[in-house]
C-alpha cells in the first residue's frame, strides 16, 4: 500500500533474525511446531481475522442486528461450505487454498512493481517448500491424500525456484527495483531456508502479513475501541480451547486423534481464510481506489 511505513519492515526483519538466531539452539519437532503455531496465530495472526466485521460495515451498509447477523452466517456459512468441499474432494481443495493464498499474500506487496509483488506472492508460499520439500510434503498429507501432497509440495518448491530466480534476475537488472519489498522478500527467503515451515510460517503471517493488515484495518474502520475489544476476546477464546484441545490430544496420545486434531486446525483456517481473503481483497480494492 501506498505510504506502507518502514517500521513494519523492521518488525519483519528482527523477528526473522531472533527466530533464525534462537533456532540454531532449538529446533522443535513437529508437535513443538504446533503447539507454537496455534498460541501466535490466535495472538497475532487472529486479530487481522477479527476485525473482517467491521470491515465489512465499511464496504457494505449492514443495518440492525438483521444485517450483522446475516453477514456472519454467510461468513460462516461459507467457511462451512468449504469444509464440506474439503472433506469431499481433499487434493483439488489443498490447491485452491495455495493458490488463493498466493494471491492473497501478494497483497503485501501491493505497493511495489507488479512483477515484485506477484514473486513476493508466490514466495510466500512456495519458498519454505523449495528448502524443505520432504516436510511440506508430510504437513500437505494430514490435508489431502498422499500421492497430492506430494506434488503439491514438489510444484510448490518449482514455483518457488521460479519466483527466486526471476526475482533475482530482476533486483540485479533493475535498480528501480531495489525497494522495501525487495529487502522484506530477501528476509522471507532467508526464513523460509532457515526455519521449519512451520515455524517460518508463522513468522511472515504474524510479524508481516498479520500486523500488515492489521494496520491498515485499524486506520479505517470505524469504533476502533469496540472493534479491538472483539478482536483481544476472540484470540482469548481460540487460545483458551486450543490449548484444552492440545491438553486433551497429549493426555489421550492417541495418534489418530493427533491427526484429526492437525486437520481440524489446518481445515478450519483454511475454511476461515477463504471469506476473509475474499472481504480483504475487496477492502483493498476500496482503499486502492480512495488513494
Ligand atoms: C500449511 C502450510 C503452509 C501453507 C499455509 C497457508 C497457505 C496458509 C494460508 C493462510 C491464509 C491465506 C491466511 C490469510 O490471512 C506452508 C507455508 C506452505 C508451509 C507448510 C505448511
Ligand atoms: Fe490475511
Amino acid at each position: 500500500m501506498t505510504g506502507t511505513p518502514l517500521w513494519q519492515t523492521w518488525v519483519f526483519a528482527c523477528s526473522v533474525l531472533i527466530i533464525v538466531g534462537a533456532s540454531f539452539v532449538f529446533q522443535p519437532d513437529l508437535t513443538t511446531q504446533l503447539l507454537m503455531l496455534v498460541p501466535s496465530v490466535a495472538i497475532l495472526g487472529l486479530p487481522h481475522g477479527a476485525f473482517d466485521l467491521p470491515i465489512a460495515k465499511s464496504l457494505w451498509p449492514l443495518n440492525g442486528w438483521r444485517g450483522h447477523a446475516r453477514f456472519v452466517l454467510l461468513y460462516i456459512g461459507l467457511a462451512v461450505l468449504l469444509i464440506c468441499i474439503w472433506i469431499v474432494f481433499p487434493g483439488p481443495a489443498l490447491f485452491a487454498f495455495l493458490i488463493y493464498s498466493g494471491v492473497h499474500f501478494s497483497g503485501d506487496w501491493e505497493d511495489t512493481s507488479g512483477t515484485l509483488r506477484w514473486t513476493g506472492g508466490i514466495a510466500t508460499v512456495g519458498a519454505p517448500a523449495l528448502f524443505h520439500r520432504e516436510e511440506v510434503a508430510s504437513i500437505f498429507a494430514y490435508l489431502a491424500p498422499e500421492p497430492t501432497a506430494n506434488f503439491a509440495a514438489t510444484l510448490l518448491a518449482l514455483s518457488g525456484a521460479g519466483a527466486l530466480a526471476f526475482s533475482v534476475a530482476l533486483i540485479a537488472y533493475q535498480p528501480s527495483l531495489r525497494t522495501r519489498a525487495a529487502v522484506e522478500q530477501g528476509v522471507l527467503w532467508i526464513a523460509a531456508a532457515c526455519l521449519a515451515p512451520l515455524v517460518y510460517f508463522i513468522v511472515y503471517f504474524c510479524t508481516l502479513h498479520s500486523v500488515r493488515h492489521f494496520t491498515d484495518a485499524i486506520t479505517f474502520i470505524e469504533h476502533k475501541r469496540q472493534a479491538t475489544r472483539v478482536a483481544v476476546g476472540l484470540s482469548i477464546v481460540t487460545i483458551l480451547a486450543s490449548f484444552i484441545g492440545f491438553a486433551i490430544m497429549q493426555k489421550l496420545g492417541a495418534d489418530d486423534l493427533k491427526k484429526s486434531v492437525l486437520q481440524i486446525v489446518f481445515i478450519g483456517l483454511a475454511a476461515l481464510t477463504v471469506p476473509h481473503m475474499i472481504l480483504i481483497d475487496r477492502f483493498q480494492r476500496k482503499l486502492k481506489d480512495r488513494q
